[in-house]
């Protein structure tokens, strides 16, 4: 199915709704104990869609209920399909040696110098490449063919994702891996040039949505360490391209603030009204207790723009905290989502400049510009000292503008009040960082083990207590990268909790994690609709860009 930006809605094919009733007679058959929906949308036909449908189709079913007996559904499954995620191949990566040169200089212990190779090594666990088949028959997959060799968070997540790949191309940088990172960046332009803005992931069921916009900060850092102008050349038309999906139609919004002027800050909302169809029975099973159709409508909308966020699921987006079905997601200009566009802004100018485009990069100077002061107007809390995401709850005129009010601004604390450090060292006109630093610190978000997501403890994985990897790092390195010592101190000092409690997790399991529990350190994180997941591509990126930044000295202890 292909895609404009700004449809409200994107046609399922035929794959997706037949893969989405497999699921649903899977739950009946093998019951909600460990079932994850996700197995069943990856799984690649080995026949064709009809014969599979036909066959399905005369599967024995119990007369009561339609529950397909469990031997007959798994020898169906064994002779219909191949293996969930068997459709990408492992590939060993072009550029990687087991000890690249000049591999994290300064990291002078010995023991933490071991461990990042474990982890560099962990590269070659995750990388594959799309097999022939996707690309000879794409409607047997919905895995989407890719060009390049691609790397993947892991476990469940056996698909390129959009905004790890930003912390996953870090940690190869850190790997010396430049190959690498750059294909995952052609990959991403590869969709941007199809769909007309970067898939949630690489799957036609994620082609209703996108995930926070990181391609210009790839390209950057990538750029920063190769000089490499032609790879910027390529990018920067699809930087456009992504620079309109998220400023017009239903992500575009008008505000007016205190003073009256009036500004266009951009929102999460997926073009999506029906169950995600990884999550599908997850989905019609919460939206069950809702009275009508329009409203479970709504509350999948909601639930896909969540998943366009990359914070799904989190009480940031809910009015009631421990109802899901209050989730408001379209409803909230996020703080982190504009900060991501002011740098896309910032980054897209700084390209135009370098391939002598003085048009559109004054064009964009101007842009970012304009976002930062609406950025202060609308999110910026001068007595919180931190950026508090806003709440569309009031009518907008017969215009389409809405009204700011002071008492609509979110008063809650998340770590994402924070992004903005990051972004902010861009800016020629940044707020006091020092301040921040002691809003940070009074704000009960940081623990032995990290930043924590928020205060709340509902149950769901982007809350209180867990602590996630690229939110570390944006707020580790805007602090960092501020030019005040305090701060610098104060990132260093959360860095290496952050590295102590992967370090300690990683000896006692084996593994790199998706996300850990900030309480203790050396403790995984939980939460949430599926199973916490190892592998793991952004921990990874994160712990060896920590590693490259601040470096390791001899003398200090590693474990807890
Ligand atoms: O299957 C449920 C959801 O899983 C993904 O979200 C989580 O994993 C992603 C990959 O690491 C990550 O980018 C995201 O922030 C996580 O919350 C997926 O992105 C969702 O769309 C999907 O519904």
């Amino acid at each position: 199915c292909s895609v404009t930006a700004g449809t409200d809605s994107i046609p399922t094919t035929s794959l997706i709704s037949f893969l989405q009733s497999l699921q649903s007679a899977a739950l009946k058959t093998f019951g909600p104990t460990s079932f994850d929906p996700k197995l069943y949308i990856d799984l690649p036909l080995k026949h064709g869609l009809a014969a599979t449908q036909d066959a399905f189709s005369n599967l024995t079913r119990s007369p009561c209920d339609g529950e397909i007996p469990a031997p007959d559904l798994k020898a169906f499954l064994a002779l219909y399909f191949e293996d969930a995620g068997s459709d990408l191949i492992p590939a060993l990566p072009v550029d990687f040696v087991s000890e690249p040169e000049g591999f994290l200089p300064m990291v002078e212990n010995p023991i933490v110098k071991a461990w990042a190779l474990d982890v560099h090594s962990l590269w070659k666990n995750l990388s594959r490449r799309v097999s022939d088949d996707v690309k000879k028959h794409p409607e047997m997959h919905t895995l989407l063919p890719l060009p390049e060799p691609v790397v993947v968070p892991g476990s469940r997540f056996h698909e390129v994702y959009y905004w790890d790949s930003y912390w996953t191309i870090r940690g190869l940088l850190a790997s010396k891996m430049y190959d690498s990172a750059k294909a995952i960046v052609h990959n991403l332009i590869s969709l941007v040039d199809t769909y007309g803005h970067v898939l949630n992931g690489a799957r036609s069921y994620y082609s209703n949505r996108s995930q926070p916009p990181l391609l210009s900060s790839m390209v950057f850092d990538i750029y920063k360490r190769t000089g490499d102008l032609a790879f910027v050349k390529k990018a920067l038309p699809a930087l456009l391209k992504e620079h309109r999906f998220w400023n017009s139609g239903i992500h575009r919004v008008i505000i007016r603030d205190a003073h009256g002027h009036r500004h266009t800050l951009s929102r999460y909302y997926a073009m999506w009204n029906k169950p995600r169809p990884e999550s599908a029975t997850i989905d019609e099973e919460s939206a069950s207790k809702l009275p009508n159709d329009l409203e479970k409508e709504k509350f999948y909308r909601e639930l896909a723009s969540a998943a366009e966020s990359g914070w799904d699921f989190s009480s940031r987006w809910m009015s009631n905290s421990s109802d899901l079905t209050t989730l408001a997601t379209t409803s909230i200009l996020p703080v982190d989502l504009n900060a991501y566009i002011f740098k896309m802004e910032h980054d897209i100018s700084f390209f135009a400049e370098l391939l002598g485009d003085g048009f559109t990069s004054k064009k964009f100077m101007k842009a970012s510009k304009t976002r930062y002061a609406a950025m202060k107007s609308i999110f910026w809390n001068a007595k919180m000292e931190q950026w508090l995401d806003y709440w569309l709850i009031d009518e907008s005129d017969e215009e389409e503008v809405h009204q700011w009010k002071a008492e609509n601004q979110n008063h809650k604390i998340f770590a994402s009040n924070f992004i903005p450090v990051w972004t902010e060292t861009c800016s020629s006109d940044r707020t006091n960082v020092n301040k921040i630093v002691k809003s940070l610190q009074r704000s009960g978000l940081v623990h032995d083990a990290g930043i924590a997501t928020s205060l709340s403890n509902t149950g769901e994985q982007w809350d209180f207590p867990n602590g996630w990897a690229p939110l570390q790092h944006m707020i580790v390195e805007g602090f960092a990268k501020s030019g005040s010592t305090k701060a610098r101190s104060v990132a260093e000092n959360i860095a290496i909790r952050w590295i102590k409690t992967n370090y300690a997790a990683y000896k006692s399991t084996g593994a790199m994690h998706e996300k850990y529990d900030v309480e203790a350190c050396g403790k995984i994180g939980g939460g949430g609709e599926y199973k916490p997941q190892t592998g793991f591509g952004w921990s990874n990126g994160v712990v060896l860009a920590f590693l490259e930044e601040f470096g390791w000295p001899l003398d200090r202890n590693i474990d807890c």
